[in-house]
């Protein structure tokens, strides 16, 4: 399993960047984990958008997604000009309250996914859904192909009710909203040492920390996880790889 950070910002993307946004590929699969702002436009430095074959949604809130319409657009133009011949799956947190539909069109086929239900693909690969603590529905995402783990949190307060579904990942993703000490809960988001104490609790083997805050110094943050978590942890930077 590859993965590539896309955007690792929270709220809004820095100057060229983006927000969440992780490029899976396993297999012959090349799944977007989250769309958020910019992501669309840095994805196209590593592939071409019509290599895509699923997007993952987390939740409906602007960071994570607000780049879907224009990938939708996109997939229908490489549908109308031949370049894709099967739609692009979008595999959407289905939202209870349901203030936001994604609009059906031509090129992308939405499947609602929700906590009680995996999707496995032919070859093995199988997508399990956990809804994090966030506000709104959020969903986190367990990935597992042969042997290997990935887990993505996507927003989520700490709880440890979450660590079932994050156990013995090779490769744990949360986010780190804020540095250590700062309540972090109080906006649905945790703090650096939250990040490690939960990666700590899973005994997950390496962290990612993403979602990253617009003030401080981000590079605090992997010292300020380290104090929880002794496993190696990596700090997300833009376009850079993770092979598990
Ligand atoms: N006082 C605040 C409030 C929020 N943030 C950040 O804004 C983002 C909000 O994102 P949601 O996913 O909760 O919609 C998030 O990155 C928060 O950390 C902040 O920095 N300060």
């Amino acid at each position: 399993m590859k993965i590539r950070v896309i955007g690792r910002w929270g709220a809004f993307p820095k100057a060229g960047e983006a927000t969440s946004g992780y490029l899976l590929e396993v297999g012959n699969h090349k799944i977007l984990l989250d769309c958020g702002s910019g992501v669309l436009s840095a994805l196209q430095k590593f592939i071409e958008l019509k290599e895509l074959t699923s997007v993952f949604l987390s939740h409906r809130h602007y960071d994570h997604m607000a780049d879907l319409g224009c990938l939708q657009y996109a997939c229908l133009i490489d549908m109308d000009l031949q370049r894709r011949d099967t739609p692009l799956r979008l595999l959407t947190a289905e939202e209870i309250e349901e203030e936001w539909s994604i609009p059906v069109m031509k090129g992308t086929h939405e499947t609602g996914v929700n906590e009680s239900a995996a999707v496995t693909f032919e070859d093995g690969l199988k997508l399990t859904f956990f809804r994090t603590n966030h506000d709104g529905y959020c969903l986190g995402v367990r990935v597992e192909f042969e042997g290997k783990v990935l887990v993505y949190t996507a927003d989520t307060r700490y709880d440890e009710q979450l660590v079932p579904f994050l156990k013995d990942a090779d490769l744990l993703i949360t986010e780190s909203s804020f540095y250590a000490g700062f309540n972090a809960s109080q906006y649905g988001h945790m703090n650096s040492h939250e990040a490690g104490k939960l990666a700590s609790v899973a005994a997950a083997k390496k962290l990612l920390l993403s979602h990253l805050p617009h003030f401080g110094d981000t590079l605090l943050l992997k010292e300020e996880a380290a104090v929880m978590f002794n496993g190696e942890i990596l700090l997300a930077n833009f376009g850079m790889q993770v092979v598990i």
